[in-house]
């Protein structure tokens, strides 16, 4: 298979084997309506006025530019252009509205640009002063000096965006006034700070240090950079360079006191903790992951530290074992031995050094253990609101005569909320462990008519589906790339009644929403009656606040394809005349009206 086409803008992987052309690329982002302008400064107030339009204008690498934020896109990277140019660079931490100075990075095959910003000439719209001190320089959060208010309104423009420019929705029918309207409201998050149940540092050798501007003066970013050991996060874009960092708002405030003390605690040299160094790969400290999950008896915090680390030796973790085991909340300790010189935290071992080898949290009344490895969602209490959605949309009719689908499962947790309603529940999920998890949490909570099977959703083949009774309801949760052409061939064969979309990227999940909605050559679907689609998109940053979007979408539908009656009765989108090559499964896809309409 072709390399997957990544894309800054709308967060990764989108065709399957397909590299979209980076012109087409940006249209996620260039259809972005601009912000509101911001009221007029007074004349003592206003910056220098900016450089003359500069039509044709094409940056140069290393060169310091003037520019104006339009928009955010995936990630939250700033749409930046100079002034009178239609040329977009992609900004770190520029935000809609501003005017900054930045320096061009890197040229992406003369389609766009990404730039590191220098520092900013105008403040943006919607400008609130960043709690955190560290805000500016962090990778972890990106829009802390934007009113929470305007990050939603900003995240809706990019998940309507990518419905209309890769999902190939009306936008008119997507945003109308009536009940009915597909794109519903963002569900917003109570908490905008500590929401994290789990937040990942690392160890590095070398520290990124904050910037300190000087009036006038264009910092180089090589003197941000000092050698030093540091713990914390990364600086943007870097995965070799970290900024040390003491506390963060994001995680809980148990986590943030066992931070504080292994931040005391890890550079005295007496005990010779050396951190990973990710270019001679050297060094122990790797990660220090921080769960924070909730005791199911007391209902108080219970916190899970997770050292990761380049090879087993203990010895070299207990005095820090010794330190934090001092603060009540932690009830486990563990170590992942990762021997590889990737990246990731997921250890070939894992080894438990204090306490339990896993903790627990609750959602929707149920109980869920959570071990160091296994998928849970991030935000906890919006965790609760999203599966109480699912709840809602899946429409169980509660006499237990249903068969509910879980397709990429993990540790169960959306199939065992909808268990207590469904005849059966079956769960497919990749990964060992959580499979393992999921069959240990339907035990704990007294289920017995759910079951799951490891199984790769990438490589189903024929047999797929022959061992569970057809579904009334699917629910998928794939993650980031979304789901496998093999998958969506699948769904559309089986015509289950309903499904259930939940997506943590809105990009994948457009596309995946296309593939759906509005046909493929060769599936066609008889039989009549009630068919529901429903899509719930949970809509994530890294580091930021989960949203929820809910999409709602009901048809019915005859002698077609379902995808064609999606198309013609519930949108009736414009038809295009376009055919597109879908490698993944060697066919051919369609937008011509008479294929659509299951004439071929
Ligand atoms: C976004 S998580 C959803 C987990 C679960 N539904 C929940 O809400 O906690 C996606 C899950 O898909 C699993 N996964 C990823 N690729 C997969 C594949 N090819 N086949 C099956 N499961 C996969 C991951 O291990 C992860 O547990």
């Amino acid at each position: 298979m072709a390399a997957h086409a990544v894309s800054p803008l709308t967060g990764g992987l989108l065709r399957r084997g397909v590299t979209l052309h980076p012109r087409r690329r940006l249209l996620a982002v260039a259809a972005v309506a601009p912000e509101a302008p911001a009221p007029t400064p007074a004349p003592s107030q206003l910056p220098p006025s900016p450089a003359p339009p500069r039509k044709g204008y094409y940056p140069k690498r290393g060169e310091t530019v003037e520019l104006t934020c339009e928009a955010l896109a995936f990630k939250g990277k700033g749409v930046c252009k100079v002034a009178g140019s239609t040329f977009v660079l992609l900004c770190d931490g520029a935000l809609p509205g501003e005017r900054l100075l930045a320096r061009v990075r890197r040229l992406r095959r003369g389609a766009f640009a990404e730039a590191a910003k220098l520092r900013t000439l105008e403040p943006h719209h919607d400008a609130v002063e960043a709690p955190c001190p560290l805000a500016a320089d962090c990778g972890g959060c990106k829009t802390q000096s934007l009113a929470y208010a305007a990050q939603i309104r900003h995240k809706h423009l990019q998940v309507r965006d990518l419905l209309v420019n890769f999902g190939k929705f009306d936008p008119k029918l997507l945003e109308s006034s009536e009940p009915d309207a597909i794109l519903k409201p963002i569900v917003p998050c109570d908490e905008i700070f500590r929401y994290r149940n789990k937040m990942e540092f690392s160890f590095g050798t070398k520290r990124w240090m904050q910037r300190v501007w000087k009036e006038e003066e264009v910092v180089k970013e090589e003197v941000n950079e000092a050698d030093g050991y540091a713990l914390g996060l990364h600086a943007p874009g870097f995965f070799d360079k970290v900024l040390h960092v003491e506390k963060c708002f994001l995680q809980s405030e148990p986590a943030d006191k066992v931070l504080a003390v292994v931040q005391e605690t890890w550079m005295d040299p007496a005990l010779r903790l050396t951190p990973y160094d990710v270019h001679k790969h050297v060094g122990f400290l790797k990660h220090l992951m921080i769960r924070t999950g909730r005791n199911i008896s007391t209902g108080t915090p219970e916190v899970m530290v997770n050292f990761v680390t380049s090879c087993y030796k203990p010895d070299l973790l207990m005095p820090l074992v010794d330190n934090i085991t001092k603060i009540p909340e932690v009830v486990s300790v563990i170590n992942n031995v990762n021997t590889s010189v990737g990246n990731t935290s997921v250890g070939e071992q894992e080894y438990t050094l204090y306490g339990k080898p896993n903790i627990t949290e609750m959602l929707r009344g149920l109980t869920f253990q959570i071990s160091a490895n296994s998928f849970f969602q991030t935000n906890t209490k919006q965790a609760d609101v999203l599966y109480k959605l699912i709840e809602d949309s899946a429409r169980l009719k509660g006499d237990g005569s249903e068969i509910v689908l879980d397709l990429f499962c993990g540790t169960g947790t959306i199939g065992l909320t909808l268990a207590r309603r469904a005849k059966h529940v079956h769960g497919y999920e990749v990964v060992p462990e959580a499979i393992a998890d999921a069959r240990k949490n339907a035990k704990l909570n007294g289920i017995n008519n759910a079951t799951f099977v490891q199984g790769d959703l990438n490589k189903i083949n024929e047999s797929f589906g022959k061992e569970f009774p057809k579904p009334d309801i699917i629910i998928s949760d794939p993650n980031r790339p979304g789901m496998h052409m093999k998958l969506i061939k699948w769904l559309l064969e089986v015509k289950a009644p309903r499904i259930v979309y939940v997506s943590c990227n809105p990009a994948t999940c457009a596309r995946d929403l296309d593939y759906l909605c509005h046909g493929v050559k060769f599936f066609r679907c008889s039989g009549k009656g009630r068919t529901h689609l429903l899509i719930a998109v949970r809509h994530e940053y890294h580091g930021e606040i989960l949203d929820l979007i809910l999409f709602i979408t009901g048809y019915t539908f005859h002698d077609f394809d379902m995808t064609e009656e999606l198309f013609y009765l519930l949108f009736g989108l414009a038809v295009e005349n376009n055919t597109r090559h879908d490698p993944g499964l060697g066919s051919y896809w369609t937008t011509d009206p008479k294929t659509r309409l299951g004439l071929c």
